[in-house]
């Protein structure tokens, strides 16, 4: 069963999340490169912060920060892209990410392996008595921790060298509240906002990304109990559906339901904490 008329929830939603009707990648590409630029001379940073994975978000958004820092200095400012690679331990797609991160070209990279905090933090919360209620749900929370200690890293760069961290949120993981609050979640600037995740893609073939970096399976990558996991099997949903939904394409009674409670049940982490 599908509808052609987006419910006024639907359009409500899609213009929540700045999701535009019309899409052209080049467009996209120089309408976010100049906000990424304006930042940086607007606030007088000196860098751009960003952890890359090996998934196309982050590959994406750090090719639009190498063009912005370029931008900026063709005007005679000073600015660099600082790309982070951010393992748990080995990881598993390292190939991907050390191909990522050279197509994004960096000023400079750091490595940080994020095991050993997450590591100390889990034994503490252990130590403590922490009561989780099963092993899989200490494996998610500690998932959402690995995520908040890359956040924890790439603010430790941005405070020592006057930089801005980038996060990759975009309408397709906005919709879902599919990011860890204070984690991914936590950036200065999100130069991905309102872009579906085919859209983004589509920007970053257009940035002339690899073809198999362009099109690979998204993961959070997050639990030790199920490495790689895909997000379309964590969330029982697949982007086609999610970018349909926000396109204002049609989509079964089903996937409306669904992506319209997840967008509310989320609302707290695509908003300031809760106040009086
Ligand atoms: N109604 C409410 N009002 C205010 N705050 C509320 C709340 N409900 C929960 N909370 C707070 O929010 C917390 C839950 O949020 P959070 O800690 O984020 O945890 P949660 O949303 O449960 O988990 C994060 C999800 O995002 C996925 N993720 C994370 C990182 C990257 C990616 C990716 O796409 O690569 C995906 C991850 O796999 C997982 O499925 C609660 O522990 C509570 O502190
Ligand atoms: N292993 C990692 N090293 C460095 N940064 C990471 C790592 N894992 C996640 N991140 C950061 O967290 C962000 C959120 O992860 P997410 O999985 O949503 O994006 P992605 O991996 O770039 O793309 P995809 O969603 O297609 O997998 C990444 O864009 C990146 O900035
Ligand atoms: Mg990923």
């Amino acid at each position: 069963m599908t509808d052609t008329e987006p419910s006024p929830e639907r359009r409500g939603i899609i213009r929540d999340l700045e999701v535009a009707a019309a899409f052209d990648a080049d467009t996209e590409i120089e309408r976010r490169v100049a906000f990424l630029a304006e930042r940086l001379t607007t606030t007088g940073a000196a860098a751009l912060v960003l952890g890359i994975s090996g998934g196309v978000d982050s590959l994406t958004a750090g090719r639009l920060c190498r063009l912005a820092v370029d931008r900026v200095r063709a005007a005679g400012g000073d600015a660099e892209y600082i790309a982070m690679r951010l393992p748990h331990g080995e990881q598993r797609d390292e190939a991907d990410a050390a191909r990522a991160t050279a197509f994004t070209a960096p000023d400079r990279l750091l490595t940080v392996d994020i095991r050993p905090a997450t590591e100390a933090m889990a034994a503490s919360l252990r130590e403590a008595g922490t009561p989780y209620p099963d092993a899989g749900t200490e494996d998610f929370v500690l998932g959402n921790v690995k995520a908040r200690q890359r956040m924890i890293a790439q603010y430790a760069v941005a405070g020592g060298l006057r930089g801005l961290v980038i996060g990759t949120d975009h309408a397709a993981e906005a919709v879902t509240g599919f990011f860890t609050k204070y984690g991914d979640g936590g950036a200065d600037l999100v130069p991905l906002t309102g872009l579906t995740k085919r859209r983004v893609r589509a920007v970053a073939a257009a940035l002339g990304a690899p073809d198999d970096l362009v099109r690979k399976v998204p993961t959070a990558d997050l639990e030790s109990l199920a490495p790689q996991k895909p997000d379309e099997e964590a969330l029982g949903l697949t982007y086609e559906q999610i970018d349909d939904f926000l396109e204002g394409l049609p989509v079964s009674a089903e996937v409306e339901e669904s992506l319209v409670s997840r967008y509310r049940a989320t609302a707290h982490k695509r908003a300031l904490p809760t106040a009086p």
